[in-house]
């Protein structure tokens, strides 16, 4: 009997937005991807930047309409390349909804464009209205401009534990050097086609992180600790049992058998010289 010719998967049309302050290397990282190359003269992206197109008088701009293979999968690409500049939030706003994929960059040595990743999602979730869902979204994140590594402030752990404390993926970038670029696109639009063939919703093992958020937190405020007493979250002036309960507790949430976290290594680390450097100067 012949067997039955597999049927060509359908092509797949997408959109996909990038997000993120200005200046951060949104159009670069685009342009890097789509033309193989990389502009450092800035050209502020009045609007929306339609790619290919020369901006002139016209203020919405659309990168071409990219083809790409993902598995048997032909897919159709349109990226719309969003001015990070706070006053192009009017011509922005229209264009959240329907989206399936969002790029989210900051610049390494800018710690405002890594703060700012809150409010960016903030502003597509209130143009997306009460009834816009995000879940079914797939978010990358791009730490940028690792090229410029004298500059830098944030590490990869803290922008890692950000975007997989919200289930997004997270790549280190340099839209200069090209580094991390395709392998950025590639598993962004794969994590894409996995969404659309499950029927719409992030794919469970990119939906949820593989840690929790009190972990997460615990990290974050490790970090931004002044001394050792903040570090092990007791009062000043604590006694050795307050040092030794906190550490005890610490030490559960963040040992490294137990905690996957990115920088929970450094986190659990710290908090063990912190106790240390307590515990020697207590009666
Ligand atoms: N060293 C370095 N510079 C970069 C990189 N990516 C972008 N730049 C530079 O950063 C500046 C801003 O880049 P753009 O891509 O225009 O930034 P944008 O985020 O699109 O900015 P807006 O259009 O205003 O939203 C330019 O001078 C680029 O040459 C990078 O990876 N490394």
């Amino acid at each position: 009997m012949e067997s039955k010719r597999k049927e060509p998967a359908k092509s797949l049309r997408i959109k996909v937005i990038s997000m993120g302050n200005a200046e951060v290397g949104k159009s670069c990282i685009i342009k890097r991807y789509c033309e193989k190359r990389f502009v450092s003269k800035y050209l502020a992206t009045i609007g929306i930047d339609y790619g290919v197109t020369k901006a002139s008088r016209i203020i919405l701009k659309r990168l071409a309409t990219i083809e790409v293979q993902v598995r048997d999968r032909e897919i159709k690409v349109n990226i719309f390349d969003m001015a990070g500049h706070p006053f192009f939030f009017e011509v922005r706003n229209e264009f959240y909804k329907d989206t399936q994929g969002v790029i989210l960059v900051y610049d390494v040595g800018q710690k405002e464009s890594f703060d700012a990743l809150d409010s960016w999602l903030a502003e597509m979730k209130q143009e997306l209205g009460p009834h816009g869902n995000m879940d079914n979204v797939v978010f990358v994140v791009c730490a940028n401009k690792i090229d410029c590594s004298k500059h830098r402030c944030i590490d990869e752990s803290e922008g890692r534990l950000w975007a997989e404390s919200k289930g997004f993926l997270y790549f280190e970038t340099s839209a200069q050097t090209g580094e991390g670029i395709n392998e950025m696109f590639q598993t962004f639009y794969m994590s894409i086609v996995d969404l659309c063939e499950n029927g719409g919703k992030r794919p469970a093992t990119n939906s949820s992180a593989s840690f929790t958020k009190e972990q997460a937190d615990t990290i974050r405020r490790i970090r931004g600790s002044k001394d050792s007493w903040e570090m092990l979250g007791v009062r000043p002036g604590a006694s050795r049992e307050e040092v030794n309960k906190a550490y005890r507790k610490l030490a559960v949430l963040l040992h490294p058998d137990k905690c996957v976290a990115p920088g929970s290594e450094d986190a659990f680390k710290a908090v063990v010289n912190a106790r240390t450097a307590l515990l020697k100067n207590i009666k």
